[in-house]
């Protein structure tokens, strides 16, 4: 068992659903992104998804492509966030899964990115661009070095193919609540619930949803039927809105880290409220 599995049977106990924050790592610098991922952690993030840059970053909505650039303008490389990665380590226990797409971790290799990944202490990874088909080899690598490798569902995606990636998923399955890219949404599908309690009746393993929750009330109305609950945009913008530019350069505003961390224990405090009302 890894952190993940541990967090959430943890959090079944306490009928809990697990609140999952996404940030962009470097972005507006890897030691923003380290004393972000600590407070998220202090403050009740149960998991924490870190997003590698990518410059053609296709599942992404204008605010992650936006951190992703931020990131690379900064210079931001997969070695480093590793690095940062082993940083968050030697300080905190949270559960970490790198968000990344194929491409740059392939050109890492994938054994080697299996290796550095755990050796780190990442627990997991996102490939979103991997479909289940061309998966195989990197969730072996994955697999032999402990890593949990997420795989993603969709409305469009087919009971008989979600029952197939909720097999092959490890940590959760990844359910996406729009079909389409990342982005804070004011409305999410009202048939939303309904599609979730069906993904959960196909899947052994905890299903997580994100894609589009940005407020507390979002996320307390999912935490009844979601095992897990991601954030992503909304926080993002969160980093946006304090960053400023300085001789050229971005850097992070004074009220950044307690901005994020006072949110991240509003939307924390919203998956307990469903606690006793799951099954
Ligand atoms: O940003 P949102 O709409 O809150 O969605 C979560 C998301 O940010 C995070 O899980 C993520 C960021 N980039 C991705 C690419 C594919 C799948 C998932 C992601």
């Amino acid at each position: 068992m890894n952190r993940i599995d541990r967090a959430f049977s943890r959090l079944r106990r306490r009928g809990e659903a697990a609140l999952i924050p996404f940030v962009t790592a470097g972005d507006p610098d890897l030691d923003t992104t380290e004393a972000l991922v600590l407070e998220m952690a202090r403050r009740g993030a149960d998991i924490v998804e870190l997003g590698i840059p990518f410059s053609d970053p296709l599942a992404d909505g204008p605010t992650i492509q936006a951190a992703s650039q931020r990131a690379l303008e900064g210079g931001v490389t997969p070695a480093e966030i590793l690095g940062l990665v082993r940083r968050i380590r030697r300080r905190s226990e949270v559960p970490l899964v790198l968000m990344g797409y194929y491409n740059p971790v392939l050109q890492f290799g994938l054994e080697a990115f299996a290796a550095a990944a755990a050796e780190a202490g990442a627990d997991g990874t996102i490939v979103p661009d991997l479909p289940l088909e061309e998966a195989g080899p990197w969730s072996r690598a994955a697999r032999a070095h402990g890593l949990a490798n997420v795989l993603l569902a969709a409305p469009t995606t087919p009971p008989e193919r979600v029952r197939r990636l909720a097999a092959a998923t490890r940590g959760f399955l990844y359910y996406v609540s729009v079909a389409g890219i990342t982005g804070a949404r004011s409305e999410l599908p009202p048939e939303l619930a309904a599609a979730l309690r069906a993904v959960k009746g196909l899947s052994r393993r905890p299903v997580a949803v994100g894609f589009g929750i940005s407020r507390a009330d979002q996320v307390a109305a999912l935490a009844a039927v979601a095992d897990g609950i991601i954030v992503g945009s909304a926080l993002v913008r969160l980093v946006e809105a304090h960053c400023t530019r300085r001789d050229g350069r971005l850097a992070a505003g004074p009220g950044l880290v307690a901005a994020v961390g006072g949110f991240v224990a509003e939307l924390k405090a919203a998956t307990r409220t469903a606690a006793g009302r799951r099954g």
